[in-house]
């Protein structure tokens, strides 16, 4: 039934199951969106700071390399200039190292020595070209003495290494490097009184070194660095890096604003890290790791911010099987919602769908197997609930029905004889004299009178006299047609019907045949008990037209016979009638 409390019902607990397996599903798959997001965050941070960790190995080991070389005895002696010869033969030794080293680290550019007497005078160099390694003599050797890595190099001590800020190197004839980043890393040159005879200067290849440290990252994660102004040095878009070399601006901060915090307040000591989002659209969006780390870390002019990025979309591409996967299963268990709700629901609807039939049958008079009675659940408990008010109302009704019965008897019977009493007689008058009108039909009352009955009464007793009552009475009832109608309408006055007379001599013969059988005796209590029957006869249509004037006639008719000694039968007399 559409609107019915099952349906209903069933349509709760299909929305129920439908919204519970949806919100399971849409936070199993939110929580797992996150947690991929999370996870990548962590693994971002971890891998930036390895990055920093190699970077500053990187830089170690550079800076190892011009200590060694600083400290070589040749470079000393050179710059003493005491021998032209020890000069030329140190110099010679010098420029093979060098050569040895650019070979071996590629990251290098340039190595070289400089005279601290000559305005930074280069006296061994070798450069790295397009086709290998070269060194440059003779006239080609400048004067660097105004650059930071001389004159700042020149101020440090044994052991002490500087190291630039990451510029393009824009340095007359230097070559492969030439127009690349680059990173200055010097050393003084010292003579045994720790006095400083010049600088050796190694240019790295900042691309070359961030290219190694790249090498081993997985191809989805992009790699940034820039200095502290946030100006990038690396980028995975060239045309970004190092743009304040062409007077333009492109600042890790506008791309990933959550590098700005780490810009703003640089780290005393250790490094630092923000995880952070790039802004812009949802597929272009980078979940991303920045580290600062701070110049004292790598000996550097300047800190470094390193960061590495992934793009969003790749990120939670996990988490889109995941989600159809997710969508699968709430789809099923929304299948599954429904069916099951479907199935209760119709579990409910039926039995109570047969016990509304049983209840409508009853109500129609039929009484029904239908209630399903056997079940043991509260279905059931209704079900018998309802059987036994049925029950109780069947014998309600079958008690009323009887009582109804026994008051329809008592008011048209007469309850010591069982004959039909003046009420009901006069109803059946009326009907036959309608009958007979209609039909042109004859019809005659016998009004009987018994004589002598008050005298039982008096003389052998009231029980007597109602013994002989009924005797006389089912005398009565056998005398006449079964269609014919005896009634008892007073003490010892009974009046009989005698409905479709076809001849009137037939009542005469019924009225003596009465009157004789009244005479008879009542056998009681061994004793003969006698009385007589004065009868008066009316008939229709000769002595009344309707009931009561028939009456009146039969009983004036009676009257006359009792007055004539009783035992008689007296004829009415037709109603007088006004002449015209
Ligand atoms: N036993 C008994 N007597 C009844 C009953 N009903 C009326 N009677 C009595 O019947 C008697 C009728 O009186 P009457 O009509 O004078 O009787 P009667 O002796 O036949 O006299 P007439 O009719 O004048 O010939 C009265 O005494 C009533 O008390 C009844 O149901 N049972």
């Amino acid at each position: 039934m559409k609107g019915g409390i099952s349906w209903r019902l069933g349509l709760a607990l299909a929305l129920s199951g439908v919204l519970a397996a949806g919100l399971t599903g849409y936070y199993a798959y939110s929580a797992s969106r996150q947690l991929l997001v999370s996870a990548a965050e962590q693994r971002l941070v971890t891998a930036t700071r390895v990055l920093v960790r190699q970077l500053a190995v990187g830089l170690d080991g550079t800076a190892r390399d011009v200590l060694m070389v600083a400290g070589h005895p040749g470079a000393g002696r050179m710059l003493l200039r005491t021998d032209p010869e020890l000069v030329a033969r140190n110099e010679t030794t010098l420029a093979q190292l060098f050569r040895q080293m650019l070979e071996t680290h590629p990251e290098y550019f340039q190595m070289r020595l400089m005279d601290a007497a000559n305005h930074g005078l280069e006296r061994v160099r070798v450069d790295r070209d397009d086709i290998g390694v070269t060194r440059v003599q003779g006239e080609d050797l400048q004067e660097k003495g105004h650059y930071p890595y001389v004159y700042e190099a020149l101020r440090l001590g044994a052991g002490q290494v500087y190291v630039s800020r990451a510029v393009i190197n824009h340095e007359v004839g230097a070559h492969a490097g030439h127009g690349k980043p680059a990173l200055e890393v010097s050393a003084p040159v010292l003579d045994p009184h720790g006095v400083a005879l010049g600088v050796i200067v190694i240019n790295v290849d900042l691309n070359g070194l961030f290219g190694q440290l790249a090498a081993d990252l997985p191809p989805s994660l992009q790699l940034y660095l820039s200095n502290a102004q946030g100006e990038y040095l690396v980028h995975p878009d060239r045309s970004k890096t190092f743009a304040f070399d062409r007077g333009q601006s492109s600042l890790v901060q506008d791309e990933f604003p959550g590098v700005r915090e780490l810009l703003v307040n640089p780290p005393a000591q250790d490094e630092q890290t923000v995880v952070t989002r790039s802004e812009g659209s949802d597929a272009s969006v980078q979940v991303a790791a920045f580290v600062r780390q701070p110049a004292t870390a790598l000996k550097a002019e300047e800190d470094f911010v390193l960061g590495l990025s992934q793009p969003l979309s790749e990120v939670l591409s996990e988490s889109d099987s995941l989600g159809r996967m997710v969508l699968r299963i709430v789809a099923a268990f929304s299948a599954m919602a429904v069916l099951l709700a479907a199935l209760l629901a119709r579990a409910l609807t039926r039995p109570l769908a047969q016990i509304v039939r049983a209840v409508e049958g009853f109500v129609g008079g039929l009484r029904s197997d239908e209630l399903p009675t056997d079940r043991r659940d509260e279905i059931g408990m209704l079900a018998r609930s309802i059987e036994h008010m049925q029950l109780q109302i069947s014998g309600q009704f079958a008690k009323l029905a009887q009582k109804q019965h026994e008051l329809d008897h008592l008011a048209s019977h007469d309850s010591l004889t069982g004959l039909q009493n003046r009420r009901f007689f006069m109803d059946r008058l009326d009907h036959a004299l309608a009958h007979a009108r209609r039909d042109q039909g004859r019809l005659a009352m016998l009004f009987v009178d018994l004589d002598g009955f008050k005298e039982i009464n008096d003389s052998v007793g009231h029980a007597a006299g109602d013994a002989v009552l009924k005797a006389l009475a089912l005398r009565l009832r056998h005398l006449v047609r079964e269609s014919d109608t005896v009634a008892r309408i007073g003490g010892d006055e009974f009046v009989i019907l005698i409905d479709q007379v076809s001849d009137p001599e037939d009542v005469d013969v019924v009225a003596r045949k009465i009157r004789d059988a009244l005479a008879e005796p009542v056998q009681w209590e061994g004793r003969e008990l006698r009385v007589g029957a004065s009868v008066g006869v009316g008939r229709f249509p000769e002595h009344g037209q309707d009931a009561e004037t028939l009456m009146v006639a039969a009983d004036q008719a009676m009257y006359r016979a009792k007055s004539g000694g009783g035992g008689l039968i007296c004829h009415a007399e037709a109603p007088p009638r006004r002449l015209p």
